[in-house]
C-alpha cells in the first residue's frame, strides 16, 4: 500500500487524452551574448505520442532547446514545426505545457485553484475549471488534497500539483525540465511511475530533460544524448525495454544494458 500522500494512480474520472504532436527541429541554432554557441544546426524529429528523454552534460543546451520548442525563446537560425499544427482550437487551451524543476505554485491559492490556474487565465468558467482541475488532481493522486495550500504539502505533492496544472489543459506536448530532480529517490521513483502511466493513458508527446541515466531509461521509449555545447546528437536510441514497466525492471539485465549505453554516450559527449 502506498504511504499517505503518495497514492497510486487513481482510477477516478478520466481526463481525455488529446493525442500527441510530431515535433521536428531542423538546423536549430542559438548563440547567447559572449559568443556562447549553445545550439548549432541541431536536428531532431520526435514522433507524435512518443516519450523522449534528453540527456547531456550540464550546460550543453537542453533547457535552451526546451525553451525554443515552447516558444519562450527564439533561434537565430533553423525551424521548429509541429504536426498537426499547434493552433488553439475550441476546447483546446494550451497545446504545450512546461514543467520545471521548481513547482512554482502560488502560495496563497489552494491546490485546486493552483491546478485550475491555466484555465482561469484563459477565461474558463469557475465550475468548468474546477471540475477539470479536480479530475486531473485525482489522476495524480491528490483528490483528497484539493483544499490544502502549498505550504502544507510535501515536495513530491507540490510537484504533482505542478504536473496536474500542466495536464489540466490536455496538452499535446508536455515539456519537462528535470521535474523531479530535487526530490528524494523514493518519491522520484513513484512520480516517474505516475508520469509514465499518465503518458500511456493520455498519449501526449513528452520531452523529458534529466541528468539521471536510470530515470531516462526507466521512463522513455527513446533517449537522445547530446554532446557538450554546441549540442550535437551523440546517441539517438529506441530503448529495448518493455512497455509495461515497474520497479523490478531496474534490476534486469536489459535495463542495465540500456543504462550502460546511455552512460557511454554521455562520456563520449563530454569529450566532443
Ligand atoms: N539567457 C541566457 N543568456 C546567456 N547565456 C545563457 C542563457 N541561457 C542559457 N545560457 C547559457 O547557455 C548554455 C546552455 O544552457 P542550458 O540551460 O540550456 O543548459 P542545460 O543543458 O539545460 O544545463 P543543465 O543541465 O546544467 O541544466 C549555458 O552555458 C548557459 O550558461
Amino acid at each position: 500500500m502506498a504511504p499517505p500522500g503518495l497514492h497510486p494512480l487513481s482510477p477516478l474520472p478520466p481526463i481525455s487524452g488529446s493525442g500527441g504532436v510530431r515535433v521536428k527541429v531542423e538546423g536549430l541554432s542559438r548563440t547567447f551574448p559572449g559568443n556562447i554557441a549553445v545550439l548549432s544546426g541541431l536536428d531532431l524529429d520526435v514522433a507524435p505520442g512518443s516519450f523522449v528523454a534528453l540527456l547531456g552534460p550540464s550546460g550543453c543546451g537542453k533547457s535552451t532547446l526546451l525553451r525554443l520548442v515552447a516558444g519562450l525563446d527564439r533561434a537565430e537560425a533553423g525551424h521548429i514545426s509541429f504536426t498537426p499544427t499547434l493552433e488553439r482550437t475550441q476546447g483546446e487551451r494550451a497545446p504545450i505545457a512546461y514543467v520545471f524543476q521548481d513547482a512554482h505554485l502560488l502560495p496563497w491559492r489552494s491546490v485546486l485553484d493552483n491546478a485550475a490556474l491555466p484555465l482561469e487565465l484563459t477565461g474558463v468558467s469557475k465550475p468548468e475549471r474546477q471540475a477539470a482541475a479536480r479530475a486531473v488532481l485525482e489522476q495524480v493522486g491528490l483528490g483528497d488534497a484539493t483544499d490544502r495550500f502549498p505550504a502544507e504539502l510535501s515536495g513530491g505533492m507540490r510537484m504533482r500539483v505542478s504536473l496536474a496544472r500542466a495536464l489540466v489543459t490536455h496538452p499535446r506536448l508536455l515539456l519537462l525540465d528535470e521535474p523531479f530532480a530535487a526530490l528524494d529517490e523514493l518519491t522520484r521513483g513513484r512520480l516517474d511511475d505516475q508520469l509514465r502511466a499518465l503518458w500511456r493513458k493520455l498519449g501526449m508527446t513528452v520531452l523529458f530533460v534529466t541528468h539521471s541515466i536510470s530515470e531516462a531509461a526507466y521512463l522513455a521509449e527513446r533517449a537522445v544524448v547530446l554532446s557538450r555545447r554546441p549540442a550535437r546528437v551523440v546517441l539517438d536510441r529506441t530503448l529495448e525495454l518493455p512497455g509495461e514497466r515497474s520497479a523490478s525492471l531496474r534490476t534486469e539485465a536489459s535495463f542495465a544494458r540500456e543504462a550502460r549505453l546511455l552512460n557511454e554516450a554521455l562520456e563520449q559527449g563530454e569529450r566532443w
